[in-house]
């Protein structure tokens, strides 16, 4: 008929009888079976991975990612009740903190001056994951470090304070850098005191003692780089994790309202610097300088 439809699924031929020693024209019954069996076990195990997978997640609890690697972040900054970490010790006003919280920024310093300091925690290697400019280099501290990079490295450390100083409602100025202040490696292999064990929850004001805002300066990629490594605040119920990235800057009131860990390093290494500041003037430290 001419309306016949040309789309109209054509009618399967009628299977043709196997005759002997031909290929049979559709899987038989066994096969399909088979087939079936193939696909419900890779589906059951996909599922059960990712029960697994979520349960180990959760292990420690809910965790929430404040910034992932992947994110070029302005800022962000979350204000949380202080601890009374801060009456336990002389008070500074206008510095020691009446307003808690933390921040993350990727705005502060650019991934370029990253990789220049970067290239001198490079140079730092002796199997120690924290180190001590001066105590490590002595007078052989010129072979290594430029006028220019302290420089940068002074300017580095200014503008992250003035980032904390913005986002707590201080004066920059009655901030003064705090020892230790410190460039970080972190690889697979075992701590050698503890010193070098970074992975435990710790509150830095009680770790320091003259600590009253952290800010750590990361200076490889959290995934590109190690593995492992993410930093956690552990808050009663909930982690907060924030991944490292060159060129961010995470700060943080040093109490116990911002008790945190890193994650054990599983592959790689991670570098990273860590600026304190104390309100307390006696507690004071310069910059580095060449002499
Ligand atoms: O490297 C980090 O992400 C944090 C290190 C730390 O908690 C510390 O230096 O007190
Ligand atoms: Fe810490």
């Amino acid at each position: 008929p001419p309306c016949a439809r040309r789309s109209a699924p054509a009618a399967p031929p009628p299977a043709p009888a196997p005759s002997p020693g031909s290929a049979p024209p559709s899987p038989p019954r066994e096969t399909r079976w088979r087939w079936l069996k193939v696909v419900f076990l890779l589906s059951s195990a996909a599922v059960g991975g990712l029960l697994g997978w979520s349960y180990l997640s959760a292990e420690d609890g809910v965790t929430e990612v404040l910034a992932r690697h992947s994110e070029n972040l302005q800022d962000k900054f979350i204000e949380i009740p202080c601890s009374e970490d801060y009456d336990s010790h002389k008070r500074f006003e206008g510095c020691t903190p009446r307003k808690c919280g933390r921040g993350v920024t990727d705005a502060v310093i650019t991934r370029e001056e990253a990789s220049i300091l970067d290239l001198h925690s490079g140079a730092l290697s002796l199997g120690k994951h924290f180190v001590n400019l001066y105590r490590y280099f002595g007078d052989k501290i010129q072979d290594i470090f430029t006028e220019e990079d302290f420089a940068l490295y002074r300017d580095v450390r200014q503008r992250i304070q003035q980032r904390i100083a913005q986002a707590f409602g201080i004066s920059s100025a009655s901030m003064y850098l705090t020892k230790p202040t410190f460039f970080s490696r972190i690889n697979n292999t075992e701590a050698k005191t503890t010193h070098d064990e970074y992975w435990h929850p710790h509150v830095d004001k009680v770790t320091y003692g003259s600590f009253d805002y952290t800010s750590l300066l990361y200076l490889s990629d959290y995934t590109e780089d190690f593995g492992g490594g993410r930093f956690v605040f552990m808050d009663a119920g909930s982690n907060k994790t924030i991944e490292p990235r060159a060129g961010r800057v995470s700060f943080f009131t040093s109490g116990s309202e911002n008790l945190h860990r890193v994650e054990k390093v599983h592959w790689g290494t991670r570098y990273a610097i860590t600026i304190s500041f104390t309100c307390n003037p006696d507690h004071g430290i310069g910059d580095p300088v060449l002499m």
